[in-house]
């Protein structure tokens, strides 16, 4: 049945409550097939040439998996060989993909080099050769995961690249060859 359609019979409560119960089960499919649909057909009738570029940045940094109110059996319990007191270290790689049109007369969704000074200054500068539990301001009274430093990178560089005329979408962090984590700033991938 096609969403318009179960939406007015939803709205005129001509849906029982069964197919109610269904319909909003299905709701964040129906809402990101809608959103996905709406765009693509906004994409089409304004003609956006959306790009999607990525830039790769290198650090290494030593961290451990630990919360100071556990005691050290359920640390290691948890957190397992994480969780070594004397720390571990990882060569991360921290891929940045931002969106946009390219510039009619450069090209360019942003300029390459621009992405790199915002990452290397504002982040790079912040986490390399550092230990993420003790050196890090932007992760203090964090667990130092991966998850939680994509999240926090994310903050830190949103505002900036927007001010260079992109739109941060997605932060991809990889810890180990077989860990990686991909944050879209909350919202729902592309
Ligand atoms: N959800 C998360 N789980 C884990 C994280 C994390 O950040 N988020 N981190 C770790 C450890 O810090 C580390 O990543 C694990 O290292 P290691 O086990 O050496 O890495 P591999 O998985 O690549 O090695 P295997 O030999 O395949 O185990 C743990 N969990």
């Amino acid at each position: 049945m096609p969403y318009f359609s179960v939406y007015f019979q939803l709205e005129n409560g001509l849906i029982s409550s069964s197919q109610n119960l269904h319909f909003f089960n299905k709701l964040p499919v129906l809402k990101r097939t809608f959103s996905a649909k709406i765009s693509n057909f906004a994409s089409n009738i304004l003609r956006l040439e959306t790009v999607y570029i990525t830039r790769r940045e290198h650090f290494n940094a030593a961290h451990k998996l630990w919360r100071e109110e556990w005691s050290d059996e359920k640390n290691e319990e948890v957190f397992g060989k994480c969780s070594n007191k004397n720390w571990h270290g990882h060569n991360f790689e921290l891929f940045v993909t931002v969106k946009g049109e390219p510039n009619p007369e450069t090209g360019f969704v942003i300029n390459l080099k621009d992405l790199s000074v915002i990452i290397k200054e504002l982040v790079i500068e912040e986490v390399d050769h550092k230990n993420l539990n003790l050196d890090v301001p932007f992760l203090k009274g964090k667990l130092a995961s991966t998850e939680n430093l994509a999240i926090e990178i994310w903050k830190i560089i949103d505002a900036p690249i927007q001010e260079a005329g992109g739109q941060l979408c997605k932060i991809k962090l990889v810890e180990t060859e077989n860990n990686y984590v991909e944050y879209f700033g909350g919202k729902e991938p592309f």
